[in-house]
């Protein structure tokens, strides 16, 4: 059972003297949703940004099943990363931006692109240009691109910022329908009650710093001895306290 899909040893990232990620030691086991939380400056980003290999650690190691992340074009196959803001572009429809997307891969992901189109309840906009989609559409479009590899850790980024609950709901329909045995979900948001939904296991960054990682009830339960609590408790009490 002990399947790590993502293994890091201390990972560290400085900044002009900045310290952003403090060696950082994660296992994270396939088919977990793993829901990073953290204050804004914590670290999240650039620990993200390390795993997709967008940001160049100072120090300390990171595998991506099995591949270690400064191997590049081998990790990328490896990963989905849905960003904050997601590049498309506005004039094509989804199904054009996702077969652009696939020749970018140098794959055919024809029969792929048509199974989530259906599954993400896209197909009878697939060929409506993006920009007169909604938020939501505009999201799952997203999604889909991050996914269409089948890659073994998608890695989001506020997948619900900036959408109306019922279209935030849809989001977290559709994350909750990814994650299964093969799929790992790194999950970066301020929303706590999407990771309180979502989440399997919870790492509460600070300072760069992991000051908290458990399941959400083994992490309420150290807060609140009853269990009465939420994850907005342990994130108050990990990060500093409520008068902080
Ligand atoms: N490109 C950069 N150059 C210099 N400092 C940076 C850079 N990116 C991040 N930092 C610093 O590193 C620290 C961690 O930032 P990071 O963006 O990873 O945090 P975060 O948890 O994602 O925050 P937020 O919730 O606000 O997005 C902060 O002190 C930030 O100012």
């Amino acid at each position: 059972m002990d399947d790590p899909v993502i293994e890091t040893e201390g990972l560290r990232k400085v900044y002009d003297g900045t310290v952003a990620v403090e060696g950082l030691d994660l296992r994270v086991e396939r088919g977990t949703v793993f829901g990073l939380l953290g204050p804004n400056g914590a670290g999240k980003t650039t620990t993200m940004g390390m795993l997709t290999t967008l940001t160049t650690p100072t120090a300390g190691t990171a595998a991506i099943a099995g591949t270690p992340i400064d191997d590049r074009s081998a990790v990328v196959e490896h990963i989905g990363y849905l960003p904050e803001s997601p590049p498309l572009y506005e004039e094509l429809t989804a199904r054009e931006q996702l077969a652009y997307v696939a020749g970018l891969r140098e794959a055919d992901l024809d029969d792929r692109i048509a199974e989530l189109l259906d599954r993400f309840d896209l197909v009878d906009a697939a060929d409506d240009r993006i920009e007169t989609y909604s938020k939501g559409m505009a999201q799952k479009t997203s999604l889909i691109q991050a996914l269409m590899h089948d890659p073994d850790v998608l890695f989001l980024d506020e997948p619900t910022s900036g959408l109306d609950p019922r279209a935030a709901r849809a989001v977290r329909e559709v994350i909750g329908e990814i994650a299964d045995a093969e799929t790992t979900v790194v999950l970066s948001t301020h929303i706590l009650s999407v990771v309180e939904e979502l989440a399997d296991r919870v790492g509460v960054l600070y300072d760069g710093e992991l000051v908290a990682d458990g399941s959400p009830a083994e992490l309420i339960a150290r807060v609140e001895g009853d269990g009465a609590g939420t994850l907005e408790d342990v994130f108050l009490e990990v990060t500093g306290g409520p008068d902080r």
